[in-house]
């Protein structure tokens, strides 16, 4: 495929996209329909696309145009790029139609603030409030493509034993400051499953600010660790690497730990999977982890779709479960045992608002720690808080 028609692909998925189809589905369907199609089209079409839905307003607004539509998008995208226009534009083979000239008149710049930060107008406030001056900066990583990362499994080698054994495979990556096991892929990142190293559970692949996370906790003496929102498991495994703790995960939704014991298998590490019904036979634990549902706004640049979905009633419905499940996780910690908070969000009222709201309903339990990673350090935006009985 050539650059314009890989162009015109990608207005073609958006515009299934804005019709309300999820963003992997999309994409998949047009794969399915466009076997000409090599690996390398599918990865460029699959970038421009997510790129699209990471920059949705600034490049709706230098596209132009009263709708926004897959089109507009990609007019704007390549606009904000400074692409040559009719070159792409052509109406040649699969190009792009060429632009009428009210696209060729159309499209002004982002407006300061939520528009040229890509987030959502009632959210700003929200943003600002919880980042202060930084808002715009923080907001305006969320612009760009995430990097890879891994965590280097100590079980089975050493960080530098990792990094070799990924170069000799065509993957180069680098430690990165947010957690000594951490390794951003500099090159070769879709690479990554198809190593020895992945598949003999010597890395995994998680975000290096998820790893901080797991550093941070203190689990020093813990025998018994519960992980209350396991989800596909990524932070029961970072425990395990560090502590010799029995861990049990559960969740909600079972389903979502379904490769969870294949994940241990792997990385040589022993999680017992539970669902919430059988939590109740288990002994209490002496460290409980809440990484609970969220709006997932310190990871929008991996889920970009997730900020045009939230809206403020279901971020008033996410705060009331956090505190919830705060609560009934909170009743699985021994006496002296410890509860851990943790969030992927940016946002006071999902964070140090739960908080607040946790120690006012369950007055035993007080904050004794608070700690915030922001994108700029270079992985996804987290937050996370310990709690002790007084
Ligand atoms: C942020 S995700 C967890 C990600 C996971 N810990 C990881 O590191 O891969 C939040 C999880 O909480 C689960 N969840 C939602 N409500 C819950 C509840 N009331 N009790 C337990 N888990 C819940 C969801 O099913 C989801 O898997």
């Amino acid at each position: 495929m050539t650059p314009a028609a890989r162009v015109a692909a990608a207005a073609e998925i958006l515009d299934v996209i804005l019709g309300g189809e999820p963003a992997e589905k999309a994409l998949t369907g047009w794969a399915r329909g466009s076997r000409y199609a090599g690996s390398k089209d599918r990865a460029s079409v699959r970038d421009h696309v997510f790129q699209a839905l990471r920059c949705m307003r600034s490049y709706a607004a230098l596209g132009g145009g009263e709708d926004v539509t897959g089109r507009s998008l990609m007019l704007g995208a390549m606009r904000a790029e400074g692409a040559d226009l009719a070159g792409i534009f052509s109406g040649e083979g699969h190009a792009p139609a060429p632009l009428s000239e009210d696209e060729l008149a159309g499209g002004r710049a982002p407006e300061a603030g939520a528009e040229a930060c890509d987030m959502p107008e009632w959210l700003w406030p929200a943003l600002e409030a919880a980042l202060g001056e930084g808002a715009a900066a923080e907001a305006s990583l969320m612009r760009e493509r995430a990097d890879v990362f891994l965590r280097v499994n100590p079980l089975y080698g050493t960080v530098a034993e990792a990094q070799a054994a990924l170069a000799e495979e065509g993957v180069v990556s680098e430690a990165h400051p947010l957690s000594e096991m951490a390794l951003k892929v500099v090159e070769g990142a879709r690479r990554v499953r198809l190593t020895h190293a992945f598949e003999d559970g010597l890395i995994e692949l998680q975000d290096a600010a998820s790893q901080a996370v797991v550093d941070w906790l203190p689990l020093e003496g813990a025998m018994r660790v519960l992980d209350y929102c396991a989800g596909g498991g990524g932070k029961s495994l970072a425990i395990a690497a560090r502590s010799d703790a029995k861990i049990v995960a559960t969740d909600i939704a079972p389903e979502r730990m379904k490769d969870l014991p294949e994940r241990a298998t792997r990385a040589g590490a022993s999680i017992t999977v539970t669902s919430l019904e059988d939590l109740s036979a288990e002994d209490c634990f002496d460290f409980v982890l809440c990484d609970a549902p969220c709006s997932g706004s310190g990871a929008w640049r991996r889920s970009p779709a997730g900020k045009w979905q939230l809206t403020e009633e279901r971020l008033i419905e996410l705060c009331d479960t956090q505190v919830d499940v705060l609560k009934s996780a909170s009743h699985h910690v021994s006496e002296a045992g410890q509860l851990a908070y943790v969030t992927c969000s940016l946002l006071r009222v999902e964070n140090e608002d739960v908080v607040a709201r946790f120690e006012a309903l369950a007055p035993e339990w007080s904050c004794t720690a608070q700690q915030r990673w922001l994108p700029s350090a270079g992985g996804d935006g987290f937050f996370g808080a310990i709690f002790t009985r007084k």
